[in-house]
């Protein structure tokens, strides 16, 4: 019997773009946009408890008391009806408030992890249906692939990217999503496309209709905006922010030794975070969950 999983690797994305089109009588908006994986991850461990209990240690910096993948192991606990608990170690790398989906990118992780560790055997889709209780964005990363996205965010078509590069810069202060959705600025009514619209213009189809909003909330926004439009190229927002990128071309002719990117890294203010990030096919443990 396995008792430990060492180093899972839980990646965030991009909305590569991200459209408001419309809103559901509980609130919860409905969108369009692509979500694509990057090679920006946390790690997480697991080591099995038989006595049930499920508990957590922090790695890197403190997460809250009651975090996304205490919440993702009781859930799956619950569900399944094991007896088995875990013990969940987290590296955390990927900043939070961010728009990057570092949180549901760990509960996703941890689904999938458990989904082995407790031997379950649930299909990917029994795991997903679960995952959307978790946040709207959890089922994409267990779907684990580059994804048209609809409905609040569970409504998935795979779809194939190109490798490329881009230049991420998150500001220091983080954005609460719940407050960008709810803002007066937000509009919700810009009209459906279809996957080919995207297709025929994968590097700047689109907008994120999140960004004004979050610009009003912070000027680090437009300030991170501006950076990457000045030394690299065309930027935009990922999620509901902070973090923004710029796309840095197709890997693998882009190179983060770029007079460009030097150049951000150099003048980025010190309490900011900048990574150079390449986008990924699939999520480490894609192979993991059966279809
Ligand atoms: C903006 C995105 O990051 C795009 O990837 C996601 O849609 C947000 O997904 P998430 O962080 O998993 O969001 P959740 O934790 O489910 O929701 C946080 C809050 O955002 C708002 N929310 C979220 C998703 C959505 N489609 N409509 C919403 O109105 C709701 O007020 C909700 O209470
Ligand atoms: N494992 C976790 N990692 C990070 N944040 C977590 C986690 N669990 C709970 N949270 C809480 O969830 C909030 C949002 O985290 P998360 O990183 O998912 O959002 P985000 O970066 O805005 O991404 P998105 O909105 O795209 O899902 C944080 O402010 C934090 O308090």
């Amino acid at each position: 019997m396995i008792t430990a999983l060492y180093d899972l690797l839980a990646p965030a994305k991009l909305n590569l773009f991200l459209h408001v089109i419309g809103r559901r009588a509980d609130g919860y908006h409905l969108l369009q946009s692509v979500f694509r994986l990057i090679d920006w991850c946390d790690t997480l461990h697991l080591e099995l408890r038989r006595n049930g209990q499920i508990s957590r240690s922090d790695l890197g910096p403190a997460l809250p008391a009651d975090d996304l993948c205490l919440r993702a192991a009781r859930a799956l606990q619950t569900a399944s009806g094991t007896p088995l608990g875990v013990h969940i170690s987290i590296d955390k790398k990927v900043p939070w408030g961010a728009g990057l989906g570092g949180g549901s990118s760990d509960a996703a992780t941890t689904l999938i992890g458990l989904n082995r560790l407790w031997r379950l055997d649930w299909s990917r889709e029994q795991l997903a249906t679960l995952a959307l209780q978790l946040g709207a964005d959890v089922p994409f990363f267990v779907g684990g692939r580059n994804a048209w996205v609809e409905g609040i965010g569970e409504k998935l078509t795979p779809i194939e990217l190109p490798g490329a590069a881009y230049a991420v810069v998150k500001p220091e202060v983080a954005i609460p999503t719940a407050a960008i959705f709810s803002s007066p600025l937000l509009s919700r009514d810009t009209s459906p496309a279809i996957v080919a619209d995207f297709l025929a213009d994968t590097k700047s189809f689109g907008k994120n209709d999140l960004q004004r909003s979050a610009q009003a909330h912070s000027a680090e926004v437009s300030q991170a905006l501006s950076l990457l439009e000045h030394h690299v190229g065309a930027s935009r927002m990922s999620g509901s922010g902070s973090a923004v990128f710029a796309c840095a071309g197709l890997a693998p002719g882009a190179s983060a030794k770029s007079e460009g990117w030097q150049q951000v890294l150099a003048t980025l203010p010190q309490t900011w975070t900048a990574r150079w990030c390449h986008g990924l096919d699939d999520h480490p443990l894609s192979g993991w969950s059966k279809d």
